[in-house]
């Protein structure tokens, strides 16, 4: 399964260009294509929902062009139903192409089957499909009724009068049937049966239909008069915003992560209903500001959001982001009327409450909602997404709490963001990491400890624990090359660092580990794949604020390749030899300069040979050979490249 590492971050500010919105882009696509004239649409989505949309106006017999590699395109409305009379729609899991598209076509007079992935055949249309079949419609569930796949035959549309549809489960039912009731010419009323939820989108979908010339007449959310005689006629240009639901993850990590964080294309002038997302987030303390075209979130002044408990059912898509920005809170959080999240990409609340736990918090969950308490400390976990693209965005925000974090199946945000984690990488700063590599002696251990206290920094003596794990190892009578029985050893490590001292258990054994036993041993189990991978973790946990020196043979290759500073620290290996003698007599250990000679050149080798993670120089590294300089020398080196690179904050 691919996934991506986030790491941990110290804090989020700057600012991103939002992609065009998805509900937006699918609305404009379909009204577009309905209407009479051409139809200039700018920055349309670029994303897997809209594609399975324009997909299907082409198969419809609608052209429309794309501009070069830009995002605006030119639709030629067919000036009513669609042209071609049978078809066979895949429209994947786009929910904004699949219900729209159904009653578009059921009005249109011909013969078409429509179908999705399983998860869109789970997705239930058949408040939408009872409706249609109120007007006449000839609509067949042809696996289980009340789910697509759909087959739609010519039938004689008796349109008038009043048709009835639930709004209680999705509002996208409503908003399909008012989108294609123009297409009959005749006055009809749709009344609301529930009470209506996600009311904002309903609002989208009146507001362009009155773009391209169709003004429904709203009684309070309950009934709705589309005119009579009423045709789609192009606007000409039409811009599509910025997306209000991508917009929540970026003020978010403005909240959590300091900020500010600031999002363009959406704004006070927007007609997404999202956008009420901003005030949700100033009800937990959050700073924000907005303009005609931006919106601004930076965290409270007291540093913490503050425990919420909200209705948030305004904001369905938005509000997920919440979910997770509880993780942050001051105390237990609850979200209320949230139960059509169980029938989104994939049921929402139980997928919510699973991955929240994974982190560390407690989770209730209930019909339609649900109550999270923060966890004490965030747990670094592998989050599933359940081909959510939601899900996926969301969690990239545990890493604002300084804590690693690993999305499954992340290319799953190509359904309305393909570009998000790149945006998220522009405003969120990792923990910094300098990576110090090199052979044996050369001096990492020594340089790397007068970094960090020069900056204030962790600290990771990589090679101590291989030299632990080789200990404990030969301790339990497991031989150094039974890389499962290591491994299981390694995985398992009572190992701690206490100034200055290394304890196994309540052993102390900072001594022990520099024995030449330990020092061959560690070299031995380090050749073992599985031994390294159980380490992995483990050394990756030592990065947090405010930042984290590392030294090792693979910390710039494998453990921390995103590291902001790489050095590569090299000596001659008759340097090498003199100072490692000379180390070892000063702790009273014994010595021979020939037989450390011997064993340098042994293990260099070694550590350079072997297929996994081995020594080597990165490109991106710094060469730093110490041969002739001392250790003054090496740390001024080291510390003049962080002030060039900017990595220390102050
Ligand atoms: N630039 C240097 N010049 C001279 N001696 C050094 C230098 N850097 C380190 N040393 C000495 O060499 C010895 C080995 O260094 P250490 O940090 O343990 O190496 P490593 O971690 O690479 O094995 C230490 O006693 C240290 O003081
Ligand atoms: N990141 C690391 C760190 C050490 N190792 C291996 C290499 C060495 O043989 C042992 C011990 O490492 P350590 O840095 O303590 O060894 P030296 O003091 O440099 O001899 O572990 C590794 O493979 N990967």
């Amino acid at each position: 399964m691919a996934f991506l590492d986030l790491s941990p971050m110290l804090g989020a500010s700057g600012s991103v260009r939002l992609p065009g919105s998805k509900s937006i882009s699918n609305r404009v696509l379909l009204l577009a294509a309905l209407a009479e004239g051409r139809t200039e649409i700018r920055d349309l989505l670029s994303s897997d929902d809209v594609e399975r949309m324009l997909e299907a106006l082409q198969a419809l017999g609608v052209r429309w062009e794309r501009k070069g590699e830009t995002l605006d395109y030119v639709v030629d409305g067919v000036g009513g139903p669609f042209p071609v009379k049978t078809g066979d729609l895949f429209l994947g899991n786009a929910g904004t192409a699949f219900r729209p598209l159904t009653a578009a076509l059921a009005l249109s007079g011909g013969e078409y089957r429509l179908s999705g992935v399983p998860r869109m055949h789970e997705r239930p249309i058949g408040d939408l499909v009872e409706a249609l079949r109120q007007l006449g419609a000839d609509i067949d569930c042809t696996a289980n009724e009340g789910f697509p796949p759909l087959h739609i035959r010519p039938a004689a549309i008796r349109p008038g009068g009043v048709v009835k549809v639930r709004g209680d489960v999705s509002s996208q039912f409503l908003t399909a049937l008012l989108m294609a009731l123009p297409l009959t010419g005749v006055q009809t009323t749709v009344e609301v049966i529930g009470e209506l939820i996600s009311k904002p989108y309903i609002a989208i979908t009146l507001e362009l239909m009155a773009r391209f010339g169709v003004k429904v007449e709203r009684q309070d959310w309950a009934s709705f008069v589309v005119p009579g005689g009423a045709r789609y006629r192009s606007p000409g240009t039409v811009f599509v915003e910025g997306d209000a639901s991508s917009a929540s993850y970026f003020l978010a990590a403005g909240a959590i992560g300091g900020g500010p964080v600031r999002v363009e294309g959406v704004g006070r002038g927007s007609i997404q209903g999202d956008v009420r997302f901003a005030e949700a987030l100033e009800q937990l303390g959050a700073r924000i500001g907005m303009g005609e075209n931006w919106i601004e979130a930076a965290a409270p002044a007291s540093g913490t959001l503050k425990a919420f408990d909200l209705d948030l059912n305004h904001i369905p898509d938005a509000a997920m982001t919440l979910a997770v920005a509880a993780l942050f809170a001051d105390g237990p959080c609850r979200l209320r009327n949230i139960a059509s999240w169980r029938v989104k990409e994939t049921d929402r609340i139980a997928a919510m409450a699973i991955e929240l736990r994974k982190v560390g918090a407690e989770v209730e969950e209930g019909a339609d909602y649900l109550r999270v308490t923060p966890p004490v400390r965030l747990l670094p976990a592998a989050i599933d997404t359940y081909d959510d693209h939601r899900m996926a965005m969301c969690f990239s925000l545990v890493s604002l709490g300084g804590c690693r974090v690993r999305i499954n199946d992340p290319k799953c945000v190509n359904k309305t963001f393909p570009g998000y984690f790149d945006a998220f990488a522009t405003v969120a700063q990792p923990v910094p990491v300098i990576a110090i590599d090199g052979p044996s002696a050369s001096g990492k251990g020594t340089v790397a400890e007068r970094v960090a206290a020069a900056l204030g920094w962790q600290v990771l003596d990589s090679g101590s624990l291989y030299r632990i794990v080789a200990l404990a190892a030969m301790r339990a009578g497991v031989a150094l090359d039974d890389e499962a029985g290591v491994a299981a050893v390694a995985a398992a490590l009572p190992a701690r660092f206490e100034t200055g001292r290394v304890l196994l258990g309540d052993d102390d054994v900072t001594t022990d580990i520099r024995s030449e036993a330990c020092s061959s041993g560690a070299s031995r189990v380090a050749v073992l794949p599985a031994v390294r991978e159980a380490l992995l973790g483990r050394q990756r946990d030592y990065r947090s604020a405010p930042g984290l020196v590392a030294d090792g043979r693979d910390m710039g290759s494998v453990v921390f390749p995103d590291a902001g500073l790489k050095i590569f620290l090299t000596a001659s290996v008759e340097a090498r030899a003199g100072r490692r003698y000379k180390q070892l007599i000063e702790k009273g250990l014994p010595a021979n300069m020939q037989s450390l000679l011997d064993d340098l050149r042994e293990r260099d080798a070694r550590d350079a040979a072997r297929p996994v993670a081995p020594l080597m120089k990165l490109p991106d590294a710094a060469l730093l050979d110490t041969t002739e300089l001392d250790v003054e020398g090496a740390v001024a080196f080291v510390l003049d490249l962080v002030r060039d690179r900017g990595l220390a904050a102050g």
